[in-house]
């Protein structure tokens, strides 16, 4: 028996019975890596690999235990410095002198103990990469000769570099490393990659993918002129997960480009769905805290993602490359975090659940108008416009109130704010109005000290104010000058308490209206002052009528809420935040050209990547012209860099065959070689056959190894429905968009709340021509549909969606 043989032998007894085999591969899609024969390589290439392998693994675990050694010890070591702390400083403040050497000893032993605490911290990481790293040190290698050298160096790279001190010698490269990055980017044959110190030209001889699963290497493959992927089939097939993985053993050439693209102040994607955008973004993070390890923290790096549940999903990536995790938030979290409470603030989905729900709200067509116009960038400049009108007029004010009595008005602050240097710019003339209010609060408290209320809540203070005021006269020379001195000091505590939140209220800026100075704007004649007219919406003064309207309700509408906070940021003074160096937009085709702009206002210093696919555009803001165009224009020339990937790596051909044929004018989207079932549509004769299909269907794909299945409904509502009709008859969950993780198994959830997020089998609810016909639920069914990665349903109760009388029947079954 040969030792190919013997290693399928030995293999195939590891797999599951009743698997399907055709010359060395699984027709269907294999769920879970298995071992499988595919190794390219000679044998006695393949014994040299194992005992190196070996080699590296007897390294790491010693390291490992050494590791673990220091950690214990470092952690005694702590408790102690901990518990020993103050006994090794001398706390003396008799004298000023004294005090400060006591800070300074204080300040450079706490210094000592968060070295150690960093220190620590470092160790722990490594142990937990090198855990990590046991089960599967590397996944490729590359043999590299330098120019002008003769020696060839084998580099195996891997998710962490790995250095052997006792022999000198780099066992694993980092991924990350610059010369890492032939390993994506080329092929045998002439080579080069950058590096801090320039290029380095040389000989590609062999470049080599692992599959190494708990400390077994699987297979082997030299790869030629033509980029393997078997191993990128094998990693694609294996069935969903609550958790994103990394994909750093596969990222392929034209992923890449963009991790490492850090030349750029911007970079745009527009990539197809499932093309690897997400992964992208977070590979690019870990890319980027690698290279500038130096100088660059997580906290300095920004994730806008869609949705809690989304946040959830991709939280994994990087701790599982040895990074901590960066900040995530959505752009809904910052703008409630600047517009307080005092109105409530709808969300995307409330706006879009609203549009979907309200199709016949004779009301619907100028709120469709108002969503464009105000997402525009021409919003924004007309914003620009009222915000220098607003230095000569039209800034409203809110009263300073007391007991129902009015301290100062809003005339006096008018009056002021546009005698007082009124050539100053409108944020610098705010920050002085503040200033002289405050002054102001200062004088009319001194002067109502005596007032009759003051003495009526001297009452009721507490006994130790009194006591404390009348201390001195009890216990001292009882002058009757004391006793008015006493009753001074009480009625001052009652003003003071009284005007401080005044003051807190001043300091924030609430004596501006900003909410009245945004509605003016929808007040009959004014936007003409600032807009061209033929941007200005034909039905302008419904617009108005139905923002001011709801204003009046107490509801900020979504596509208000960037223009009020930007008006905002410019009457207070734009907030900046230079610490973060980079902003990474996902779902970028979710937000308006106005958001971004806004963006980039408030992170002025950093560099922003912005990740979308405009096909998958659902929000109403959406206009003719593509949203990438208008964002990419905001960018001077040669400041932003776009690139486009329309490979999808998600979903089987099948799958990405059927859904690119329900675009109209998209790029084509090529799928990765991955067969599967064709996908189905299934008439339901009756509304009681959904709960008995989705049972067979779940049944079927649970048969295939499988686990996850999403039911993607149109919007909440229809998803509240549909739930009711199953529960009781099929185990499944609703998912809401306040939920902070994705629950696993059979869900059901609106198509805005599946972006992002893949599943192994997805039925979408009722393809009927009542509910996908409009051109503006094109995009909303190949969203839904693109989330299947390896089987899709469409169930269908009545007349079939016309968008299917545009797919080539043969590319999906009538079940
Ligand atoms: N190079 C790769 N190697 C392995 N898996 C990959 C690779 N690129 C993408 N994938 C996988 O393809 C799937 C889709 O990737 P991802 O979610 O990043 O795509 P996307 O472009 O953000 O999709 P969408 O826009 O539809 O949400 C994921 O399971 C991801 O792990």
């Amino acid at each position: 028996m040969g030792f190919s043989e013997l290693v399928v032998k030995t293999l195939i007894c590891r797999l599951r019975p009743g698997s399907v085999w055709k010359s060395g591969l699984r027709k269907d899609a294999p769920r879970q890596i298995q071992a499988v024969d595919r190794m390219s390589i000679g044998k006695e290439e393949w014994q040299l690999e194992e005992r190196r392998l070996q080699h590296v693994l007897t390294e790491m675990n010693e390291a490992i235990s050494e590791l673990s050694k220091q950690l214990s010890t470092q952690g005694e070591d702590l408790r102690v410095w901990r518990g020993e702390f103050w006994e090794d400083v001398t706390v003396n403040m008799a004298t000023a002198e004294d005090a400060l050497e006591t800070v300074a000893s204080i300040t450079q032993q706490a210094r000592v103990m968060s070295e150690q605490e960093r220190r620590q911290e470092r160790d722990r990481r490594r142990f937990h990469v090198l855990k990590r790293m046991v089960k599967s040190p590397y996944f490729g290698r590359v043999d590299f000769t330098e120019a002008g050298e003769t020696n060839t160096e084998e580099i195996y790279i891997g998710i962490a570099s790995y250095f052997d001190e006792k022999t000198d010698a780099h066992l694993v490269y980092d991924w990350r490393a610059p010369i890492a990055n032939m390993y994506y980017d080329g092929m045998p044959g002439p080579v080069e990659y950058e590096t801090p110190m320039g290029t380095v030209q040389g000989t590609m001889h062999l470049k080599r993918q692992y599959l190494i699963k708990d400390g077994k290497l699987l297979s082997a493959f030299d790869m030629g002129a033509v980029i393997g992927d078997t191993i990128l089939k094998e990693v694609l097939g294996q069935r969903s997960d609550t958790q994103m993985k990394n994909i750093v053993a596969t990222i392929q050439a034209e992923q890449n480009r963009i991790i490492r693209d850090d030349r750029s102040k911007a970079v745009f994607v527009q990539g197809a769905a499932g093309s690897g955008k997400t992964s992208v973004a977070l590979q690019r993070i870990a890319y980027l805290l690698y290279k500038h390890r130096s100088w660059l923290s997580h906290s300095q790096v920004l994730l806008f993602s869609p949705n809690p549940v989304f946040m959830s999903y991709v939280s994994n990536v990087l701790p599982e490359l040895g990074e901590e995790n960066i900040k995530q938030t959505t752009f809904q979290k910052y703008a409630e975090h600047r517009l307080g409470n005092a109105f409530h603030i709808e969300d995307a989905f409330d706006q879009l659940e609203h549009v979907l729900t309200h199709e016949s709200d004779p009301a619907l067509p100028a709120r469709m108008s108002g969503i464009r116009y105000k997402s525009s960038i021409c919003f924004f400049h007309l914003l620009q416009g009222y915000k220098q009108w607003l230095e000569q007029d039209g800034m409203q004010f809110r009263d300073i109130m007391l007991n129902g009595r009015v301290l100062v008005s809003r005339e006096q602050m008018e009056e002021r704010f546009y005698t007082h240097a009124p050539d100053a710019k409108l944020a610098s003339r705010v920050q002085m109005m503040r200033a002289w209010l405050l002054d102001e609060l200062e004088r009319l408290a001194e002067q109502c000290i005596w007032d009759d209320w003051v003495g009526e809540e001297v009452e009721f203070l507490e006994k130790e104010d009194y006591y404390r005021a009348y201390k001195s006269s009890i216990w001292g020379d009882a002058d009757p000058g004391e006793h008015h001195k006493a009753e001074s000091t009480l009625r001052k505590k009652v003003v003071r308490q009284r005007f401080a939140p005044l003051r807190k209220q001043v300091k924030q800026l609430a004596f501006v209206d900003v909410y009245g100075v945004y509605q003016q704007l929808f007040v009959e004649g004014m936007v003409e002052r600032f807009a061209k007219r033929e941007d200005i919406p034909t039905d302008w003064l419904e617009i108005c009528a139905y923002t001011r309207r709801r204003f009046q309700e107490g509801t900020i509408p979504y596509e208000d809420i960037t223009p009020l906070l930007y008006l905002q940021e410019l009457i207070h003074g734009v907030r900046r935040y230079m610490d973060i160096r980079y902003v990474l937009i996902d779902e970028a085709q979710d937000y308006s050209p106005f958001q971004l702009q806004v963006m980039r206002t408030l992170f002025p210093m950093a560099k922003l990547t912005v990740l979308g696919d405009w096909n998958q555009a659902i929000l109403p803001h959406q206009t003719r012209q593509s949203g990438l165009e208008q964002m990419t224009s905001l960018f001077a020339e040669g400041e932003a860099q776009q690139y486009e990937m329309n490979r999808s790596y998600r979903s089987t051909s099948q799958i990405v065959a059927f859904t690119r044929e329900l675009l109209t004018d998209a790029k084509p989207v090529t799928p990765f070689n991955r067969e599967g079932p064709l996908p189905v549509v299934r008439k339901l004769a009756a509304p009681e056959d959904l709960a008995r299909k989705l049972h067979e269907d779940i049944a079927a794909i649970r048969a295939e190894g499988y686990e996850s299945l999403a039911v993607i409904c149109k919007s909440h509502q229809e998803c509240v429905q549909t739930y009711a009709r199953l529960q009781g008859h099929v185990p499944i969950t609703l998912v809401d968009k306040e939920d902070q993780e994705l629950a696993s198994g059979v869900v059901i959830l609106p198509v805005y709340l599946a972006k992002g997020i893949e599943f192994d089998a997805v039925v979408i609810y009722n393809f009927s021509q009542e509910n996908y016909s409009r051109e503006s639920d094109r995009k909303r069914l190949y969203t839904a549909c693109t989330r299947a990665m390896h089987r899709l349903f469409l169930y269908v109760q009545g007349e079939v969606s016309p968008f299917l009388a545009q797919v080539d029947p043969n590319k999906f079954t009538w079940m």
